[in-house]
């Protein structure tokens, strides 16, 4: 969060950014993520969430046995490019621990951390690299959650307000609740 004295200079987007963590020392390796997120260039941390204790959802579903997520957001104003800012949030994934080498891995596998880009201000990009909006945000409570806390009349294109995506995720059910401890 440190100040910035370029605010009059081109433009800069907002970033809302996803962490996740379930092995290791979560929330300090989320503090560091958040760190390493404000050193990033020509940007800067300007909110965050509180982390939120979340079940594991895996592809079978939320699965209580495996170890328990810290998730949270947090808004990064940047004027580093959409892929750049990719590249610089798989950096700090393999920088805290992510081990991307095992082809076994499973999907949705447990991870150190886990950086999700879920929008850029109203920007659509459909690449092979990069889909803006993240593709899943919509249906994830434990992404859209920590988001409402910042930014509660948010929307994410294509999808309309979070508030009313969180309201109908949590009508559906307790399959749908990833908010447990
Ligand atoms: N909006 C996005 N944010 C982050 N990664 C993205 C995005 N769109 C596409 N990707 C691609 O997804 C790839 C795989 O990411 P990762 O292994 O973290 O997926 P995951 O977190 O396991 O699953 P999910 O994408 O469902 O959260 C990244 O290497 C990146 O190229
Ligand atoms: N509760 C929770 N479950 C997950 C998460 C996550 O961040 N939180 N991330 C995943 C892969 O992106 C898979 N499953």
């Amino acid at each position: 969060m440190s100040p910035d004295n370029h605010e009059t200079h081109a433009h800069r987007a907002t970033a809302v950014i996803a962490l996740g963590s379930n092995l290791g020392d979560r929330e300090a390796t989320l503090q560091r993520a958040v760190a390493a997120l404000d050193a990033l260039p020509e940007s800067s941390v300007l909110a965050v969430s509180s982390w939120h204790g979340t079940v594991a959802l895996t592809l079978d579903g939320l699965d209580p046995a495996k170890p328990a997520y810290l998730n949270g957001v947090a808004l990064l104003g940047t004027r580093l490019d959409p892929y750049t800012l990719l590249d610089e949030l798989l950096r700090i994934e393999v920088e805290n621990g992510r081990d991307r080498t095992d082809p076994q891995a499973e999907r949705w596998g447990d991870r150190t951390l886990d950086l999700d880009l879920i929008a850029l201000d109203q920007l659509e990009i459909d690449s092979e690299v990069l889909q803006l909006p993240h593709p899943r945000a919509h249906e994830r409570d434990f992404v859209l959650a920590p988001w409402f806390e910042l930014q509660p009349d948010a929307e994410l294109i294509g999808h309309g307000p979070i508030a009313a995506l969180l309201e109908r995720l949590r009508a559906t059910g307790p399959e749908s609740d990833a908010g447990a401890p």
